[in-house]
């Protein structure tokens, strides 16, 4: 699948996803923590722009303001691939940016499981889906999910992920205008690390909390605020070490008529559910 937007460059989705709930398990030796969650896949989404070059530069035309394109993730993504299997290829990319960044909703992980995706094809290499999903968790914990390319059950750092059926609905996701520190986050000595592990058999049988939200709160008040607005309509929670805060809605109806009541001083989204990655066929499974 892909967009076209001119005759060389192609245009390819990277989606967002929502933590349903997270608990935090454990800690492994080296300070990555065990967790258990459910992630969904959600039809927000930035597009990434790619096209092959005639050489074996990897060159990013829009680097966004705050990080530079050496350490941007699309790049890092590419970089890795081009180590690993000594291909001697390039391509040049560009990213047009709609998921809020550090707001728990995996932007750069996303967008760097679509570069892996899509190169795998662009470039040849047809590396298994669980060798590129391998090749994710050296970017970031949150890349073999959107390799994965369906909503899953997530154990371990990240890499653990089993397929499970989730809601076909609507949310609605508010941006609180912090940015948080995953590593922060992780590190704070109030954090708990000892929920007691769940069997996955369905949504309902879970306490869908995220354990990672009040040490936010703690480290950034506004998310509160952003969550008391929201939990007029629902039961509201953060997704990943925030700071992004959703509700789940009736319908999309329902999620656009809480974004038309939202203050102006706040950003939100009415999004919906999404099944499946839509490059997932870019990576096979043997
Ligand atoms: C919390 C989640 O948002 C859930 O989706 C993710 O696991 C975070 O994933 P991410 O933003 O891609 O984070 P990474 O870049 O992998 O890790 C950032 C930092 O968070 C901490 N970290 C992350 C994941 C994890 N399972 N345990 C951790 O302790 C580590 O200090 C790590 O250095
Ligand atoms: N392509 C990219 N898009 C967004 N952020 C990037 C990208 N490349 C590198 N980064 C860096 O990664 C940081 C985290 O970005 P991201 O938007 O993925 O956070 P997040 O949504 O909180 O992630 P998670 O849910 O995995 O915790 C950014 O602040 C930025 O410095």
């Amino acid at each position: 699948m892909s967009i076209s937007v001119s005759e060389d460059w192609q245009a390819y989705p990277a989606p967002a996803k929502l933590n349903l709930f997270l608990h935090v398990v454990g800690r492994r030796e080296d300070g990555y923590h065990l967790l258990q969650s459910v992630f969904q896949l959600i039809d927000l989404a930035d597009t990434i722009h790619m096209r092959l070059r005639p050489d074996d530069q990897i060159v990013h035309h829009n680097p966004l303001p705050d990080v530079p394109a050496e350490t941007d993730l699309t790049v890092r993504a590419a970089r890795l691939l081009q180590t690993f299997s000594g291909v001697q290829k390039g391509v040049d990319l560009r990213v047009d940016k709609r998921i809020p960044m550090g707001g728990g909703l995996g932007g750069g992980s996303s967008d760097a499981a679509t570069v892996l995706l899509v190169l795998n094809r662009l470039w040849g290499l047809n590396l298994s889906r669980k060798v590129l999903m391998e090749l994710g968790l050296k970017l970031g914990a949150d890349v073999p999910f959107f390799i994965f390319g369906r909503n899953a059950f997530v154990e371990g750092v990240g890499e653990q992920m089993k397929e499970i059926e989730t809601p076909d609905c609507a949310y609605v996701v508010l941006h609180p205008p912090v940015h948080v520190s995953t590593p922060a986050i992780f590190k704070d000595e109030r954090l708990t690390r000892n929920t007691p592990l769940v069997k996955m058999r369905g949504l309902n049988d879970i306490d869908c909390r995220n354990d990672l939200q009040a040490v936010a709160l703690g480290q950034h008040p506004l998310i509160a605020e952003y969550l008391a607005w929201l939990s007029q309509f629902g039961t509201a929670r953060m997704t990943g070490s925030g700071s992004c805060v959703f509700t789940r809605c009736a319908s999309q109806g329902d999620a656009d008529r809480v974004i038309s009541r939202l203050p102006d001083d706040m950003t939100g989204y009415s999004v919906r559910s999404v099944k499946q990655h839509q490059l997932r066929e870019f990576a096979s499974d043997c």
